[in-house]
């Protein structure tokens, strides 16, 4: 596992997976399925009780991965996100006393934001690298474009209702470094534990991106 900044996390995957874990068995086969279609960055939400021990066995079995943990949401979080390995923290949002804790950290930290003044106050602990959430309800990509006019500095990971639909009208804009969402990981396939499916979905949203960037 090696330190990462948030732009090499931007860097090394145009699509972050979120992953739901409910049951710590599925993790690794979960970021395998995802490896061979193509990702290998990943983010693995805070929102369940098996997330913490995912985020463990992924980085210790997958040393090339990038591992992320998501939905963190207070500084308790944050630090069991570190001692399990993550090598990057993401929140939908953010609180002072997560900009705050984040300072005090190596680890890089992506808060979420949807307004230019979230944007501000993220740019003024030095963070320009942000999730923009929950993208599609915020208004997508023409938001994107219209709040990059003024903040020329900031690169977006917008998530939240991105899809193979929509893509393009991320990846057409210079400040979306990377796109997060959950299209190629489908509930139904992790209870089934279909992981060929979610290698196949992976490849087409990699070959999708693929040329779409050119
Ligand atoms: O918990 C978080 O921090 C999140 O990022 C929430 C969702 O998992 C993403 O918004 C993915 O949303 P969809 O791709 O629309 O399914």
């Amino acid at each position: 596992m090696s330190k990462v900044t948030a732009a090499q996390v931007f860097a090394a995957s145009p699509i972050i997976p979120v992953m739901v874990i409910d049951d710590v068995k599925d993790a690794l086969p979960l970021a395998k399925a995802l490896a061979d279609g193509g990702i290998n960055v990943f983010e693995i939400t805070l929102r369940t009780d098996a997330a913490i021990a995912s985020i463990a066995a992924i980085s210790q079995e997958m040393p090339d991965a990038i591992v992320g943990a998501g939905t963190v949401i207070n500084p308790k979080q944050y630090q069991a996100a570190l001692d399990a390995g993550a090598q990057f923290v993401i929140s939908p949002g953010f609180s002072p006393e997560l900009l705050e804790f984040s300072q005090t950290k190596e680890v890089p930290y992506i808060p979420g934001v949807a307004t230019a003044s979230e944007m501000i106050t993220a740019l003024s602990y030095g963070l320009d690298h942000l999730k923009f959430f929950p993208a599609e309800a915020n208004g997508g990509a023409p938001v994107l474009k219209a709040v990059s006019a003024a903040l020329p500095q900031i690169k977006f990971c917008p998530t939240g209702g991105v899809k193979e639909a929509n893509l393009a009208n991320y990846l057409a804009l210079d400040c979306v470094g990377t796109v997060g969402g959950t299209w190629m990981i489908p509930a139904a396939a992790i209870q089934s534990q279909s992981w060929a499916e979610i290698t196949q979905l992976s490849k087409k949203a990699c070959e999708l991106v693929a040329s779409l960037r050119g």
